[in-house]
């Protein structure tokens, strides 16, 4: 093998997300079969054994692309000379906890490994928050990296494209691979809008396939849109293994490209498109084409659309006063 391995870090790799995304990575599908990688474990000191025991499963499964495992509790170690950022452990909201304690907490985490990232990493360093509030969270690590161009922070918002797919697929009859152009708009949150007025099933337009508006407002938006809520009550622990597929797909798409025809939606730095305030991080139609991604021009957005993407950006303004009001940004 005469490419140079790939430096892949995971933070929060002890955890649920992080153990089915670490063979993923590391049997190739990342970032191509041909693509050896280097692993990089970023824990909390008291999960560190646990990483441990995952970097021992990962030697027994004698992945041929895996050409190294680092394991640490110091982002200024585990993001150094780092390619490619996925930025899993995060705080989560734990009972009574209020969503300004929630982001501070995660300030306190976001913000250092940002400012690790802007000190150590590559200069190609392509950056995936998936920790929740991930928007906000890619936000703050953004602002801590100024050396960073910003439109290498993104946040992930393919888990609810994928979801929106199977949803879409069910309701017309169709497969998932039958669905071209279908968007997120927006926060990673319950605000986000599935658009599917630009979406196609099997060539025709997904809106006018389904013509079903009540089902839209009533069924596909809340079933996309609360569906993390509802793989918590019924597994009684949030999504793992979608979440960790959703992860591998941002960024296999963000690094190897959209087919000819088709749109992703990732979470990105606005600029101003659509009515987005410029730097908030958002989720938009993208493109993507070596290793670049650019949000999709020229749709035309409906009343329906309008008032649904604007309520999900105003919660994000909201966020990003709140983490400027706490400094954090
Ligand atoms: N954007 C999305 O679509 C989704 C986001 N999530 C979010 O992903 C995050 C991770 O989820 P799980 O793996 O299920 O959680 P988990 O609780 O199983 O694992 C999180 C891991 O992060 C570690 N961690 C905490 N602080 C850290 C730090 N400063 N540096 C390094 N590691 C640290 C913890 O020790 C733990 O091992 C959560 O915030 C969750 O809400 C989950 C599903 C979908
Ligand atoms: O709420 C959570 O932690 C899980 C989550 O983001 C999702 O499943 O979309």
């Amino acid at each position: 093998m005469t490419r140079t391995p790939v430096n892949v870090t995971v933070t929060g790799a002890a955890g649920q997300i992080g153990y089915a995304l670490l063979f993923r990575i590391a049997s190739g599908q990342l970032l191509g079969a041909d693509v050896p990688v280097k692993l990089r474990l970023l824990e909390i000191t008291p999960a560190l054994k646990a990483a441990e025991g995952t970097a021992m499963e990962l030697d027994d499964c004698a992945f041929p692309l895996l050409q190294g495992i680092e394991i640490s509790d110091d982002p200024n170690v585990a993001f150094d000379g780092t390619n490619v950022a996925l930025l899993v452990g995060a705080r989560p909201r734990t009972k009574g906890m209020e969503r300004g304690d929630l982001l501070e907490a995660n300030g306190g985490i976001f913000k250092p490994q940002g400012k690790a990232i802007n000190d150590h990493a590559a200069d190609d360093i392509k950056v995936l928050v998936v920790g929740n509030p991930a928007n906000t969270n890619a936000l703050i690590a953004q602002a801590a990296a100024p050396d960073v161009p910003a439109e290498r922070f993104t946040a992930m918002t393919r888990l609810d494209h994928n979801r929106a797919l199977t949803q879409l697929a069910k309701k017309t009859g169709s497969t998932v691979a039958d669905i071209k152009r279908l968007t997120i708009w927006g926060n990673h949150s319950a605000t986000q809008y599935p658009d599917i007025f630009h979406a196609t099933v099997a060539g025709k337009n997904a809106a006018e396939t389904v013509n079903d508006e009540k089902w839209l407002a009533e069924e596909f938006i809340p079933t996309v849109a609360k569906r993390g809520a509802a793989i918590i009550e019924a597994r009684g622990a949030s999504s793992a293994a979608s979440a960790a597929n959703a992860a591998i797909d941002h960024v296999h798409t963000w690094v190897n490209g959209t087919a000819d025809g088709d749109w992703a939606s990732m979470g990105i730095p606005s600029d101003g498109s659509y009515g987005v305030p410029e730097g908030l991080i958002s989720s938009f139609p993208v493109t993507t084409k070596d290793g670049k991604y650019e949000i999709v021009q020229g749709l035309e957005i409906n009343d329906f659309s309008r008032s649904r993407i604007d309520a999900s950006v105003k919660e994000l303004e909201e966020e990003r006063e709140a983490v400027r009001g706490l400094g954090l940004i």
